[in-house]
């Protein structure tokens, strides 16, 4: 019994452990209290004046990781490049461990590259795949066209992100369909849902026999059956229809690669597969959506950066020319006002989680073989001491006085090293694209009173509270 409060030799520092719960209810109440945990955590290192964190959720060691040395250290150490295999994560992938996102060592190196190396050779960021992210903001255009005075752009943005990601996995367009509708509905309910420690499922996943809607396990199977069905489907499709050497899309790609043997490759399977693509849509479109949404967001609440940023593509481009992703370079204000947007607003405030593989040391402290290593993005984008005035939104800080790009190295959205995010290049291509566009056809302001949006809202993703905008059409540019 005691035995269960007894921290390990030289364990970081934190609240002190209550028998099986660990320190679970601390660190949900003050989650609570400072809306989200990415913020309780960056009290908790003032509390114990440690940037490590120590913790214990159930019977899972938990280490949080709040400044930028410790953080890079963690993104770049072989040893810390595991996830964990918890309840959380194998029930995100149908009770397997498959995938890319959950998975370690062999399979995913192996699955990781493959992936990688297909959307490199798609072209992300190039010309057909910026073609169709061109299209969808085409769309999104007309939408907004025929309803000026009440835009929820969140509703308006998850469709066409889920679409291109669509598109890339399965060469197919979705616009339109209902299923995307329900599918959305259930992927935006499941990021609100649950924090990246996994929420008290996957501390005790008995509770799901008890309590299976307020735990959220019915919530997951739902989701995890809906997307599933739906990938399989165009998985047989694409069996039909499969051509050598026609890996024009992943899920064509991933049955040429299964179909050459196993010529060195070993984790090549059908199962495989489905996890492949559901990683794409988990991963990507929330946060995609949300990043957008944010950059938005941000330019109702400063309508003077909104106004600099118009005259900035006004002075840049032609009324009648289309803007492309090479054209970033030409506008060093608007690649601030990003930059700025994503340190303000992370949508993925705590990243990983990660499994530490060895037993290793960090700040003298040791983290013993197999804990979990909450990475705290949100504490590195305010950290006081660096920034200076960090809940300043203040674009400039990333432009020198040429006016050129600087310091950007601790914006960390993306993560680093071997696991940092593989579909950066869409995710950018979007961000720019659809913000610029946007920006360049209409004047936002929001409607909704500040009185009424709360804080923002903060589960594994953070997005912005649902607020509504009027759009006014600028004249020029039309
Ligand atoms: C603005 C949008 C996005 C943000 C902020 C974002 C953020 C991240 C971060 C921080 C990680 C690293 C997690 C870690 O270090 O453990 C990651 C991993 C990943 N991202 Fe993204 N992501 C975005 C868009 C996308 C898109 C569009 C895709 C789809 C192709 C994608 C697919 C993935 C995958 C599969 C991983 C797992 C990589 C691994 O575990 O090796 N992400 N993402």
């Amino acid at each position: 019994f005691f035995s269960e409060c007894k921290k390990p030799t030289n364990y970081p520092p934190g609240p002190p452990w209550l028998p099986f719960l660990g320190s679970l209810f601390q660190l949900r109440s003050l989650s609570k209290k400072a809306g989200g945990q990415h913020v309780a955590l960056m009290q908790l290192t003032k509390k114990y004046a440690s940037d490590v964190i120590g913790l214990k959720l159930g019977s899972e060691y938990v280490i949080a990781v709040c400044s930028y040395a410790s953080v890079r250290k963690i993104l770049t150490s072989e040893e810390y490049e595991g996830r964990p295999d918890n309840f959380f994560f194998r029930l995100r992938s149908m009770g397997t461990r498959k995938g890319i996102t959950g998975t370690d060592g062999e399979l995913w190196k192996e699955q990781r590259a493959f992936l990688v190396s297909h959307l490199k050779q798609l072209g992300f960021g190039k010309d057909n795949v910026e073609q169709m992210v061109k299209d969808e903001i085409r769309d999104i255009i007309t939408r907004m066209e025929h309803n000026l005075n009440n835009v929820n752009i969140a509703e308006v943005l998850a469709p066409s992100v889920l679409n291109i990601l669509w598109y890339l996995t399965s060469g197919k367009n979705l616009r339109g369909n209902q299923r995307v509708t329900n599918l959305l509905e259930l992927l935006h309910r499941r990021s609100k849902a649950f924090d990246m420690s996994g929420g008290m499922l996957n501390l005790y996943p008995w509770l799901r026999f008890l309590a299976p809607d307020k735990t959220g396990f019915s919530l997951l199977q739902k989701i995890n059956s809906g997307i599933s069905d739906f990938i399989s489907e165009a998985i047989e499709e694409h069996k039909k229809s499969l051509i050598d050497e026609d890996n024009s899309d992943v899920i064509y790609a991933y049955l040429n690669q299964m179909n050459k043997g196993p010529n060195g490759k070993k984790y090549f399977t059908d199962d495989q597969l489905v996890m492949v693509c559901l990683d794409i849509f988990l991963a990507g479109s929330t946060t995609t959506t949300n990043t957008i949404n944010f950059a938005l967001f941000a330019m109702t609440q400063y309508p003077d950066i909104q106004e600099k940023v118009y005259k900035c593509i006004e002075n840049q481009f032609e009324p009648q020319c289309e803007i492309s992703y090479s054209d970033k370079q030409r506008v060093p204000y608007i690649e601030a006002v990003l930059l700025e947007c994503q340190r303000f607003f992370p949508v993925v405030p705590v990243i990983g989680p990660r499994r530490v593989l060895k037993t290793c040391q960090l700040d003298n402290y040791q983290i013993p073989k197999d804990s979990t290593i909450l990475i705290n993005i949100y504490a590195v984008h305010h950290d006081q001491e660096y920034w200076q005035d960090p809940e300043e939104f203040r674009p400039e800080r990333f432009l020198d006085n040429q006016n050129k790009l600087i310091g950007h190295e601790r914006v960390l959205t993306f993560g680093l090293g071997k696991r940092r995010c593989l579909g950066d290049a869409l995710a950018k291509t979007c961000v720019f694209l659809f913000f610029v566009t946007i920006l360049r056809k209409f004047k936002l302001e929001a409607i909704t009173k500040q009185s009424e949006l709360d804080d923002n809202i903060a589960g594994i993703n953070m997005s912005p509270q649902k607020y509504k905008v009027k759009l006014t059409p600028r004249t020029v540019n039309q």
